[in-house]
């Protein structure tokens, strides 16, 4: 099971402050669990590695099993909550090499519908030409333009490619119940669906269809992830006392850290399959947190690679910054350095050593040089990257946010600030409906 260590923020914030947020915090645990807080129609997610029943994992699977058998490509259309998880739990589980391997025993997972670059767009209906590929098509809104533009291209080409029938059978829908475009149209081409619970917001979005699907799909074991996060969810629940509870603490310390100035938060992985799991929290924490002109910024790198590259700006630049490290203590695979008889590159210090020992020092002498430099450092262990200690992993994430945006005082659960660009663009666009807002914005140019 993942675990906590904040020692090493002690040298900038007190032991007894963080403690002293034991109230609030039990004050946090008592409104998500009552639904007082705010944002209170968007708690579905709380409960809900608990809830998820066998038969819904069952469905799951069978649906996948289809897009396994019939699709050498599935390409995951989805933006933000809609996209990130899947994309995070995908990577941290693949071998890194995958799409070079000649034999797959998974169609190759690819991802659209969350940029509008038209090269990106270009590139992946050329390279689908010759494909047998199917769509799963995530939207909880059913309405959000980047999705909705790639879905339309990757629908027309499937259908085109594969037939209507085909196409009927290798096209997925996720979204809402009863709303949206997403639906409507899976409805009229009857499309197998699968449904955004109503009180589950995007960013939380990992543990429903939105990531389970995509993730089955992909080849892994979506039982043993959501049996990570239900361990989890016990780890973390509003029984369990304030020092013994990772979220609990995360969430105190972050907050902790916060009123004393350290406003960035930096997200750290040694582990280069865990680049969107960073990029999954980013959103979680920034959408969550980042409103009425208050919230950490979230950051995040990989490294040692961005040793190189933000290492000088995190020893020595100015100092609002604090680290959460993701430290993975077991790898998959074993791999030794070599010993060399003539020694030309002066590494046989090294000879005989894991590449993971090399790494741990690495991490080990990161931490200690950036404590020295004036940045905090918190630390969540994880076992090994597989299905059990991510879903856990999401989960822990999930629940210290919930509890970290009540102690801010926020609405954890809105995202009102996203829609400023979306109305621009549509104005700009000449979307129908926004002719006053077009000619507004046209004044301004
Ligand atoms: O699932 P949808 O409705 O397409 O939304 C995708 C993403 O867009 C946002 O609504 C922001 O615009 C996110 O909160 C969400 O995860």
């Amino acid at each position: 099971m993942i675990s906590l260590n904040i020692e090493k923020t002690f040298g900038f914030i007190s032991k007894e402050n963080v403690a002293a947020y034991e109230a609030k915090v039990k004050e946090a645990q008592d409104a998500l669990e009552n639904g007082t807080c705010k944002g209170n129609d968007f708690l579905g997610w709380l409960h809900l590695p608990s809830s998820i029943t066998k038969e819904h994992l069952e469905d799951l699977k069978a649906t996948a099993q289809i897009l396994r058998e019939n699709c050498e490509v599935v390409i995951v259309a989805g933006i933000g909550g809609s996209y990130l998880g899947a994309r995070a739990v995908i990577e941290a589980l693949s071998n890194s090499f995958i799409w070079l391997q000649e034999k797959k025993n998974a169609p190759t997972i690819l991802f659209a519908g969350h940029n509008i670059g038209e090269d990106y767009l270009y590139e992946l209906t050329e390279y689908l030409k010759d494909k047998k590929f199917g769509v799963i098509n995530i939207s909880k809104s059913g309405t959000t333009t980047e999705t909705a533009l790639a879905f339309r291209l990757l629908k027309k080409q499937c259908e085109d490619q594969r037939g209507k029938e085909m196409a009927k059978k290798v096209i997925v829908a996720v979204t809402d119940a009863k709303k949206g475009a997403a639906r409507t149209t899976a409805d009229k081409e009857g499309y197998k669906s699968f449904i955004i619970p109503d009180n589950v917001g995007g960013r939380f979005s990992v543990l429903t269809p939105v990531g389970l699907l995509p993730i089955a799909v992909a080849g892994f074991d979506i039982d043993k992830l959501v049996a990570g996060a239900v361990e989890m969810e016990k780890a973390c629940g509003a029984d369990v006392p304030f020092e013994q509870n990772p979220a609990a603490l995360y969430a105190a310390t972050r907050n902790e850290l916060y009123k004393n100035g350290k406003k960035i938060e930096i997200l750290v992985n040694f582990n280069p399959k865990l680049h969107y799991v960073n990029e999954w929290w980013k959103q979680l924490y920034g959408e969550s947190e980042g409103k009425e002109g208050k919230g950490i910024f979230p950051a995040a790198v990989d490294f040692s690679t961005d040793l190189h590259s933000m290492g000088q700006w995190i020893q020595e630049g100015e100092r609002t910054i604090y680290e959460t490290v993701i430290s993975v203590e077991q790898p998959t695979h074993k791999l030794e350095v070599p010993s060399d008889a003539e020694n030309l590159d002066g590494l046989n210090f090294l000879a005989g050593k894991r590449v993971d020992e090399v790494n741990k020092m690495a991490e080990l002498g990161t931490q200690l040089a950036h404590v020295d430099g004036g940045v905090p450092n918190m630390r969540i262990s994880v076992p090994t990257l597989n299905e059990k200690c991510i879903g856990g992993l999401l989960y822990f994430f999930e629940k210290a946010c919930g509890i970290s945006g009540y102690l801010l005082g926020v609405n954890t659960f809105n995202q009102p600030g996203v829609e400023a660009y979306k109305k621009n663009m549509f104005a700009l666009l000449n979307k129908p409906g926004y002719e006053e807002e077009s000619k507004a914005i046209r004044a301004r140019l």
